[in-house]
């Protein structure tokens, strides 16, 4: 790595631990401008900890951090901090403000009172039109709290593009973008980082991501650096998952002796599920593995239908045995009918309660109760285990657990029961490398054993691995056509999602 590129900012020996767990033991880190930088590691290595503490958000117990401007000087915290810009795992955004003060607001420290409306408006348009030029158009005014997850996630990047700033982290910023959107957005930080000399750090646990815009690569494993500013080029896959204390994919496809047996679905009779719109009619026999994808209006109603949400008119969901609606989700669930939400912090995580209740939800509500505290604890530690949470204890809660350990737990969940459909929405988003085969191993098992799975993914890869076929969505939300396993391809599903780029 050529070290005549300046570094915006220099991590050394950084150290922190919340009570008895430490959680960084030590970590450097050092971003150069003009480059896309990816920020590696597994579940709870404790990357999204540094990435608070460089941003102020979080105190560091030990270490140093510097920032440094374009003359090569060091420059106060303060100043260091003013030109940093962060998208979080989970959305920040203000809810009651409209998206265009949202994007603006982080240029009026003081509040918007002293604001040329017209001008920041236009900078508000022009930034979120990188990335969806109709969205712009048509949402510059609405209330955040109305968006979607997904229109959520590109007013926050638009935010962060148009704040100014001279470092810009985005933790896992493509969770719930399209391919499209995320070839747009590749193309602005390409942009910025050789035109305006920008430096990004970039978390992905999407390996096709990282070799596409990453220049360079920095792997924390356990809170220690274990590659530090190393040429992306230099680290074959294998090497890469192996420097983050994860078995390669090669291990994943033979090991797996430690997965729960799904027991017997409830596959008795005609299980066949038939949905049907206007357009399309899919028949999904027992042991299927439907995959959704496409702009996300499409999959969205789909869902709505299957899982029996409101306004989902627009499908008929047909099986014998099969409830016409749903009266909660309780029958639902005990109807067969398994669903992880794709809104993780506010559909999925019950924050309040510990992560065995979290881990345990489902199996209580298919148990009407009947359960002893001590079979539980040890359900619930294989679940820890199969899925490699990484937790301190189960009465934990899960707010001290990494974003893609939270994800974990809504898959706990629903493994291994006897499901008779499985509705996945994004299910292994923030879910690292490593595990990510495991969890395909253990839905394949699922279907193995009788379960329908629906599985909608915006990583077009992950459809490709695991599904048997793929119905695919325009970007106005229609149905586009099925695509069967033998066809299925990178380039079939970007043509048939109207996304090639
Ligand atoms: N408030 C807290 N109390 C206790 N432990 C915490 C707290 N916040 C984070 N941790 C622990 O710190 C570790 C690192 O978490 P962090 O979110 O930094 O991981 P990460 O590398 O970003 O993971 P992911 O890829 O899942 O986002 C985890 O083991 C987590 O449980």
């Amino acid at each position: 790595m050529e070290e005549s590129r300046q570094l915006v900012a220099r991590v050394r020996g950084l150290t922190k631990s919340y009570g008895a767990t430490s959680v960084l033991k030590g970590v450097d880190f050092s971003v150069a401008r003009g480059e896309v930088h990816a920020l590696l590691g597994g579940n709870g290595a404790g990357k999204s900890t540094m990435i608070r503490i460089i941003t102020g958000l979080a105190g560091k117990d030990g270490g140093d951090i510097e920032f440094r401007n374009t003359a090569g000087n060091r420059l106060s915290d303060a100043e260091g901090r003013s030109k940093v810009a962060v998208v979080h795992q989970e959305l920040a955004l203000l809810q009651h403000l409209t998206v265009a003060e949202n994007i603006v607001l982080p240029r009026f420290p003081n509040g918007l009172r002293l604001f040329d409306r017209k001008r920041s408006w236009r900078q508000a348009h022009e930034a979120l039109a990188i990335i969806d030029r109709e969205f712009a158009d048509s949402s510059l005014h609405e209330l955040v709290g109305d968006l979607s997850l997904h229109q959520g996630q590109m007013v926050e990047i638009a935010r962060a593009l148009s704040s100014g700033a001279e470092l810009i982290l985005l933790d896992e910023p493509t969770a719930n973008l399209t391919a499209l959107e995320t070839e747009r957005l590749f193309q602005v930080l390409r942009r910025l980082t050789r035109e305006n000399g920008l430096a990004i750090v970039f978390v992905s646990h999407r390996m096709k991501e990282i070799r596409q815009i990453a220049d360079v690569c920095t792997i924390i494993r356990d809170g220690r650096t274990v590659v530090d500013r190393v040429s992306t080029e230099s680290l074959s896959d294998a090497a890469i998952i192996e420097r983050m204390g994860q078995i390669t994919t090669r291990q994943a496809e033979v090991g797996g002796a430690a997965h729960p047996e799904p027991r017997n679905a409830v596959a008795s009779g005609d299980d066949t599920l038939v949905i049907r719109d206007a357009d399309v009619e899919i028949t999904l026999a027992p042991g299927m593995i439907l995959g959704v994808a496409g702009a996300p209006v499409g999959p969205e109603s789909l869902i709505s239908a299957l899982v029996g949400a409101a306004k989902a008119r627009r499908w008929t969901v047909a099986r014998a045995g099969w409830p016409q609606a749903f009266t909660s989700p309780r029958q639902a669930a005990r109807s067969g009918l398994g669903f992880i939400t794709g809104d993780r912090a506010h559909k999925g995580i019950l924050g309040d309660l510990p992560i065995i209740d979290n881990v345990m939800a489902s199996r209580r509500i298919l148990r009407r109760g009947v359960f002893t505290s001590g079979r539980e604890r040890v359900e619930c530690l294989d679940l820890v285990e199969a899925l490699k949470i990484k937790a301190a204890s189960i009465w934990d809660l899960p707010d001290t657990l990494s974003g893609g350990t939270q994800q974990k737990l809504l898959l706990a969940r629903w493994l291994g029961l006897p499901s008779r459909l499985l509705v996945l929405e994004e299910p292994t988003r923030g879910v690292d490398i490593g595990t990510k085969k495991e969890i395909y191993q253990l839905i394949r098992q699922m279907a193995a054993s009788g379960t329908i799975i629906v599985w909608w993914s915006t990583e077009n890869a992950e459809l490709l691995e695991v599904c048997d076929r793929v119905v695919a969505f325009d970007t106005q939300g229609r149905c586009a056509g099925v695509i069967e396993k033998q066809d299925l391809s990178e380039d079939a599903l970007a043509n048939m999602t109207g996304m090639a780029a």
